[in-house]
């Protein structure tokens, strides 16, 4: 028999639907995501911690899950919606499905809702707290306990999802990532090294790091710029990570003392903590950029690439110091998608390049990094 779940928003709208994956009761920031494919990725994207995905396509789950595709140890998210989940898995790559799967993580479904209606409502209304409950089917009970729910402002999840120490990244990208018939040459000893700040890193991000054909060390997103320069990095990478990057102080402080020392690339919370770092502030966005289909301007070339996103909040332009370039716009809304440091080698970007899944315009930055920290060395030897 199938079980009734509901979701409940804070303005007071309840969605009454099936439950799946796993029972019990979570609440967070409800938000929507526009990719067809990809939902492993998005479900084991630390980014979503606090949130409750809800996905604008509407069958999930019909190519299953494997053992490949995961872009963290586990899902992080706190709930998952769908229109339909596929009850029939059909790829040869599947060792699971969409069910078995959440619930294995303990993360809570709930399917067979107007995903249309809901997604329609977060779009005008903006980006709204939410209870999804298999336990308590009071839709009073529920609202109130949305309303109370703490959400995401203001609050520091990257603690939530850091690694518990150092360690070295060794995996190169997959087969399945055709890098203009590109292979991973050896990482010779006294290849370049660069240090990771994981703050909730996806792991294609270390793989295409690894792939430029740098040493990787990753770093907990705590570590300060006297732990990361212990390391003798020849490059600085920050990257994505859940909520907030306001409250995120520490990082802030971390990377306004590296700046200058080491070049720097940053990715989404990366991105937004860099401008952080300068003096700049974020605002949260009425609904964010969740999907694989957002069209950014490259302000250098001229073109446009289709981006991977997942991000609610975003650098307001107006706060930027002189010394920063906008190099990317996005193209919907006209929020900022990128960033130069005018001074010492640092760039940014909101979107991810390094799709998982999405997309491969913007995969280019991961080279751009790589061409940054030898010119840098070079500089560097010259003088020394
Ligand atoms: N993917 C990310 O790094 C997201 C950054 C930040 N948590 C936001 O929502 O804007």
């Amino acid at each position: 028999m199938e079980k009734i779940a509901k979701l409940a928003l804070e303005d007071g709208t309840v969605y009454t639907g099936m439950a799946f994956g796993a029972e019990g009761e979570v609440d967070g920031e409800v938000c929507f995501n526009t990719s067809m494919t990809g939902y492993q990725e998005i479900l084991t994207d630390p980014s979503y911690r606090g949130q409750i995905v809800v996905m604008t396509y509407p069958e999930i789950g019909n190519y299953g899950v494997n053992e490949e595709d995961f872009e963290s140890w586990k899902p992080h998210l706190a709930g998952f919606v769908v229109r339909e989940r596929s009850r029939r898995v059909s790829n040869w790559r599947a060792t699971g499905d969409l069910d078995q799967f959440l619930k294995r993580f303990g993360i809570v479904g709930l399917e067979g809702i107007d995903t249309r209606a809901l997604v329609r409502r977060i779009r005008i209304h903006g980006a709204m707290k939410g209870v999804l409950s298999t336990v308590d089917l009071d839709d009073a009970s529920l609202v109130a306990k949305a309303k109370a729910s703490p959400g995401l402002v203001g609050r520091d999840l990257v603690r939530e999802v850091l690694p518990p120490e150092a360690f070295e990244w060794h995996q190169p990208l997959s087969h399945w990532t055709k890098l203009n018939g590109q292979v991973l040459r050896e990482i010779p000893p006294d290849a370049p090294h660069v240090v990771a700040l994981d703050y909730g890193m996806k792991y294609n991000i270390a793989r295409h790091l690894f792939n430029t054909g740098c040493r990787v060390t990753v770093l907990p997103g705590t570590a300060t710029a006297e732990d990361v320069l212990k390391y003798r990095p020849d490059g600085v990478f920050l990257s994505n990570g859940p909520g907030d990057p306001e409250p995120v102080r520490y990082a802030q402080q971390t990377i306004a003392q590296l700046l200058g020392k080491v070049p720097i690339f940053g990715i989404c919370l990366g991105h937004q903590l860099l401008a952080l770092a300068c003096g700049a502030k974020t605002f949260k966005m009425k609904f964010g950029h969740r999907g694989a289909n957002q069209p950014v301007m490259n302000k250098d070339t001229g073109r446009v690439e289709i981006t991977c996103q997942n991000h609610g909040f975003a650098v307001d332009p107006d706060t930027l110091p002189p010394y920063f370039e906008v190099t990317h716009w996005n193209l919907n809304d006209n929020t900022v998608e990128g960033l130069r440091h005018l001074e010492v080698p640092a760039f940014s970007v909101q979107y991810h390049p390094e799709a998982s899944a999405g997309p491969h315009d913007s995969h280019y930055l991961f080279e751009r990094f790589r061409q940054l920290i030898d010119e840098y060395r070079g500089a560097v030897a010259k003088s020394a």
